[in-house]
């Protein structure tokens, strides 16, 4: 028996498509999505409006020629970001959103914010132009635990930043715990992102029975009340919740590895993944609030116009186990379950 459920066509708010052989491998993956906001965390990372242009421009060139999915840049807010710059590359309609990431938190944060009062002058040009900000929210501080450093943010960082900035629009990037959607559903003026991969595993996938580079990402995935509290908000209809897949490749020798990098790469097999998780929870009507009009709406922008069509069979849908990037291999998550929704494009 199949099943069919229709959909406006979903967008990622949360996506890393990186550059070079890597883009050229990855950028392919994303082609159910209509737009997906990328991440600047290039090495060196995306600091102007220029080297935006000249990334987006990169990305056109690397998608297939069948791909529609448009690329909606951000800016890396770094302590020396020029506000007027980022004001003009937002009003120029280059960039949608400015990353903050504190110093130290992620893959490639090191030119991150180390002291948040020396963006309070960047931070009150963006609420004034109505820039929204995405924030990669963890403290860095060695003394918070990791599991914990999510929570602590929120207080020390987080709540203090928005009231000095009002006005700020504020995406909570990738919420990995119920202090973070409990904060969300607080306060206005601000959203969160859920990622595919944090609605499927708990840390417990990360530790138990041998330790799963595939599984470490960060935020780290938390204790499996948090992930209960996720799949609640994002499958409860309200609109301050939406799919960022936080889809990060990285290659197999960087995350097999004695020091191992952060990062699922979720691109493949990530609509599958979440109408099995929806209709697990009994809400495949609310997947597309969640994938493709939450987050349309937060930033202002319209829903596509275009559909995607989900297909329940009998069969699983096959997707790769590992893909080619130049030399190396990028790991596939693997939600540990097989996936019989099948995504069938119609263009
Ligand atoms: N999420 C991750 O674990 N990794 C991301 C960075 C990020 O989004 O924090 C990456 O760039 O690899
Ligand atoms: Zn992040
Ligand atoms: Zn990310």
């Amino acid at each position: 028996m199949t099943q069919t459920l229709t959909i406006r066509r979903p967008d990622d708010w949360h996506l890393h498509l990186r550059d070079g052989a890597m883009l050229e491998a990855v950028c392919g993956y994303s082609s159910h999505f209509g737009r997906a906001i990328i991440m600047p965390n290039l090495v060196p990372p995306v600091v102007t409006g220029a080297e935006a242009v000249a990334y987006r421009d990169r990305i056109t060139a690397a998608l297939p020629g069948d791909v529609t999915l448009r690329p909606l840049m951000t800016l890396y807010l770094t302590e020396a970001t020029d506000a007027a710059d980022l004001v003009a590359a937002y009003r120029a309609g280059i960039i949608t959103a400015v990353k903050l990431y504190p110093a130290g938190a992620t893959t490639n944060s090191a030119s991150g914010v180390r002291d948040f009062d020396k963006v309070r002058g960047v931070l009150d040009a963006m609420a004034e132009a109505g820039v929204p900000l995405c924030v990669h929210g963890e403290v860095t501080d060695p003394a918070v635990d990791i599991f914990d450093r999510e929570a602590v943010f929120i207080d020390r960082v987080l709540d203090p930043v928005r009231r000095a900035h009002p006005g700020l629009k504020v995406t909570m990037e990738h919420i990995t715990t119920k202090d973070g959607a409990d904060y969300v559903r607080a306060n206005d003026n601000i959203a969160a992102s859920i990622t595919t991969h944090h609605l499927v595993i708990n840390r417990n996938h990360i530790l138990v029975g041998g330790i799963r580079p595939h599984y470490y990402c960060l935020p780290v995935a938390k204790r499996e009340s948090h992930r209960i509290a996720l799949r609640e908000a994002a499958t409860s209809g309200d609109p301050r919740f939406f799919l960022g897949t936080d889809s990060a490749p990285h290659p197999d020798t960087a995350k097999e590895s004695a020091c191992g990098c952060a990062g699922c790469f979720t691109a493949p097999n990530t609509m599958s993944i979440l109408a099995h998780v929806f209709e697990e929870d009994g809400a495949l009507d609310r997947l597309e609030g969640f994938a493709s009009l939450h987050g349309a709406a937060h930033y202002g922008l319209a829903p596509n116009e275009d559909s995607l069509r989900l297909v329940k069979r009998d069969t699983p849908a096959a997707y790769p186990a590992k893909i080619t990037a130049g030399d190396e291999t990028v790991t596939v998550f693997d939600p540990g379950f097989p996936l019989y929704w099948h995504v069938e494009d119609v263009k």
